[in-house]
């Protein structure tokens, strides 16, 4: 246990803030009173021995592990439901105090097998599924992607033959690359899963549906008949989680199995058509939704770590025989952690408007008004693709830049790292997300060229190109983002224009569109990061806190934009819509950014509010006595029960005594 109360380089920062830390949560967490009830259930959990007692994840190994997490999850939902604690968000408070590196294994009951019920299930299967879901009787998971294709569902090999004699349908994985593989929890956890399934009735594949499929007996938890189940081994991180494979020989389940809300078999087979296309993959748009506020909760606990560190860590005398400096202030260390921390906030702003928009959306859809879902779809693909690269590899700087210690689970940032970076790949690859945004883009660009009107969010297409920015020397929030919608405008203009001129020379679209692929993901994440910036800039304007918390935030935005004009400056400047003395000006805002942010960065920090309980990082301990907590962790590891281990005398002592004997003067003879 490290003692000496808060170390004095740390105080030091949080005295000398221009603003208070907690009128920025307060924001954060959506007001004081959201802020007190967050703590109070924080408090809860991590006073509870049950999740006190827990060992220490990393010193675990994979059985461990997972039994561990199944123990805290199971113990939290349990209190959960004791407490009656029922709001979405107020729950997730309590899970991530009482198990905040444990990754859940049931979790995909809670996030889409539940959900996917509540919204694709008719009210019948609802009445049945739903009180056997919340008791745990029936626990769920969501399984799709198969060993041969995760990508293009509707290449799935998973059959699902309606015999109308029997009223069953017969679901089967035919060859091995149909086996269902990497759906969480489905190798050893869960009793039931959700199958995405080749509906065939009357001869006919009618495509992609889903069924309720129950894997295991509910009391002996036995995989039933026909149903072969297993964990599909350890993997870069999730190692907690029984991501699993299932293979189906012929298993028969009743026809009400079949996930009847929008699309129906009858008793004879018939198939009835839904009211709109794709309404079954709503479950993926829930959790891509939901995914940018998570990925960038994950990034804020990295920038506490690595900035509070920052602050501790001294390292080489400025000037000969002084004071060893901070690392903080480095300017490179300021130009690593500060548009790391700012990316943090960007995507915290982006995931809150981005469920508010799921959120209307799908009451919407839920009344039969099916017209935004291209624009649901759209953003909640790119948003989820353009928040997990950028944040992941934010992540990664902020590791390193704790030099040696953050190669250390100590630090507590390589777990993060390896829990979040699956994002970029889960829930839609990455770059297939963003050319489902180029998809919608460019059908957007077509409509504008014939006049017709476009949703606002891509209203920038409507703008001149022929114009020069107003970037001045005091770099103005205006100029910043009207650069952005200008890139992103010619650049989706750019791959509209090289597609048409292949068709034009006698293509054929799909050919043209194949071969135009990377400069329409180019578009695709201009067109993200445009829309980040944008929303970034509109929250923190119209965010009601005091002018010194306000300053501290714009300064953070407005770094955010300059640092990715930077980063991306050719495409900013490729058509001269930037001059040469207005990158001048940027880069030397970028430079005031970063002196303006420095006094700021410890309580910027501090603001995510999150207690050392959560983070369980050496180096972010909020009283940044990183030294004794570095040393307590070493003398923990279970390598140091024993002064001496057995691996010595097994191997060390035999290869020694060989060697000495051979290197003996007689021994050579
Ligand atoms: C409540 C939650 C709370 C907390 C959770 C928080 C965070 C989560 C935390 C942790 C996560 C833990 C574990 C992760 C679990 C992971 C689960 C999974 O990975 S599940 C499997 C996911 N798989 C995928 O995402 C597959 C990706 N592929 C696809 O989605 C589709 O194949 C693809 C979109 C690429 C193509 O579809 P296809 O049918 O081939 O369409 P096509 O390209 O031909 O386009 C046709 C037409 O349809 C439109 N469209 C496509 N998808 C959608 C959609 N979802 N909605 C609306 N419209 C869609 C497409 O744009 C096109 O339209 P146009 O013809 O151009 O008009
Ligand atoms: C931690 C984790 C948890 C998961 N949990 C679940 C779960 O609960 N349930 C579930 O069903 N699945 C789950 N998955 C699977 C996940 O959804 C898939 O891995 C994901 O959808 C990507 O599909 P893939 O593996 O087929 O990648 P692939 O599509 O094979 O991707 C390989 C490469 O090909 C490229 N590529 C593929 N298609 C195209 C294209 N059309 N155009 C251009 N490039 C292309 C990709 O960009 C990528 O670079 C999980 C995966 C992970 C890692």
């Amino acid at each position: 246990m490290a003692t000496g109360g808060v170390n004095a380089d740390l105080a030091k920062e949080r005295e000398r803030a221009t603003f208070d830390s907690e009128q920025l949560t307060n924001f954060l967490y959506r007001g004081p009173e959201k802020v007190r009830r967050k703590r109070y259930l924080q408090n809860l959990a991590i006073q509870d021995p049950v999740f006190k007692k827990a060992p220490l994840w990393a010193f675990l190994n994979r059985e461990q592990q997972y039994a561990t997490a199944l123990k805290k999850h199971l113990h939290a939902y349990r209190r959960i439901q004791e407490l009656g604690i029922t709001e979405p968000v107020e729950k997730f408070y309590y899970r991530e105090a009482a198990a905040p590196h444990e990754n859940s294994p049931i979790g995909l009951h809670e996030s889409m097998f539940i959900p996917t019920i509540e919204k694709q299930a008719t009210e019948e299967q609802k009445r049945k599924w739903l009180p056997l879901c919340h008791s745990l009787k029936m626990i769920g998971t969501y399984a799709q992607t198969e060993l041969g294709h995760g990508t293009f569902i509707r290449g799935l090999e998973t059959t699902a033959t309606y015999d109308p004699v029997a009223k069953e349908f017969i679901l089967s994985t035919p060859k091995l690359t149909a086996m269902k593989y990497w759906p969480g929890n489905l190798g050893k956890t869960t009793n039931h899963c959700l199958v995405m399934a080749q509906l065939i009735t009357k001869g006919k594949n009618h495509g992609i549906h889903m069924f309720m499929l129950q894997t295991r007996d509910m009391e002996t938890h036995q995989p039933l008949p026909g149903i072969e189940l297993g964990d599909i081994g350890p993997k870069f991180g999730f190692f907690d989680n029984d991501n699993g494979y299932m293979i189906l020989k012929d298993v028969r389940i009743p026809r009400e199995n079949m996930f009847m809300r929008y699309y129906k078999v009858l008793e004879d087979g018939t198939y009835v058509t839904p009211p709109g296309d794709r309404l079954n993959y709503l479950s993926m748009v829930l959790l891509r939704s939901a995914i940018t506020s998570m990925i960038g909760q994950h990034l804020s606990q990295a920038c506490i770590i690595a900035i509070r560190y920052s602050a501790v860590r001294r390292q080489t005398e400025i000037s000969p025989g002084g004071e060893e400096a901070q690392v903080l202030d480095y300017q490179t260390q300021q130009y690593k952690l500060f548009p790391a921390l700012a990316t943090s906030y960007a995507m915290l702003m982006a995931g809150r408007f981005m469920y508010d928009f799921y959120l209307k959306t799908t009451a919407q859809i839920e009344k039969g008004d099916l017209g935004t879902m291209p624009q649901l779809h759209a953003l909640s693909a790119g948003l989820k693709a353009f928040s997990t690269w950028e944040c992941t590899a934010a992540i990664e700087v902020c590791r390193m830049s704790c030099g040696g210690h953050g190669y250390s689970h100590a630090s507590g940032i390589p777990k993060i790292y390896v829990d979040a970076t699956p994002g970029c790949t889960y829930e839609g690859e990455n770059t297939v997300m963003m050319l489902q945004v180029a998809r919608f883009l460019m059908k957007m660009y077509t409509n504008l060229q014939k006049g017709q009107e476009l949703p606002s969010f891509v209203q920038y297409m409507t703008k001149s190109l022929d114009t020069k920015s107003c970037m001045k020397e005091e770099v103005a929030p205006k100029c910043l983002v009207m650069a952005y919608e200008h890139r992103a405008s010619r650049l989706i203009k750019a791959a509209a224009d090289a597609i048409q001129a292949m068709v034009m020379s006698g293509s054929s679209p799909q050919e043209a569109w194949n071969k135009n692929t990377v400069p329409l993901t180019w578009a695709a994440l201009a067109f993200c990061h445009m829309f980040v910036v944008k929303n970034f800039f509109e929250m923190v304007e119209d965010a009601k806190m005091d002018g010194q918390t306000k300053a501290a935030f714009m300064a953070l935005c407005k770094l955010y934009a300059v640092n990715g004009v930077i980063t991306h400056l050719g495409e900013f400047i490729q058509d001269g819509y930037l001059n040469n003395q207005q990158v001048q000006y940027i880069q030397k805002s970028l430079l005031d950014l970063l002196a303006e942010i420095r006094p700021n960065a410890v309580a910027l920090v501090d603001a995510f509010d999150y207690p050392d309980a959560i983070l369980q990082s050496c180096l972010g301990r909020y009283d940044g006595q990183v030294y004794q907590a570095l040393y307590d962790f070493a003398k923990s590891s279970p390598l140091n029960e024993k002064e001496v281990l057995d691996s010595f005398f097994d191997y060390v002592k035999p290869v020694q005594q060989e060697l000495e004997a051979m290197n003996q003067p007689m021994a050579r003879l």
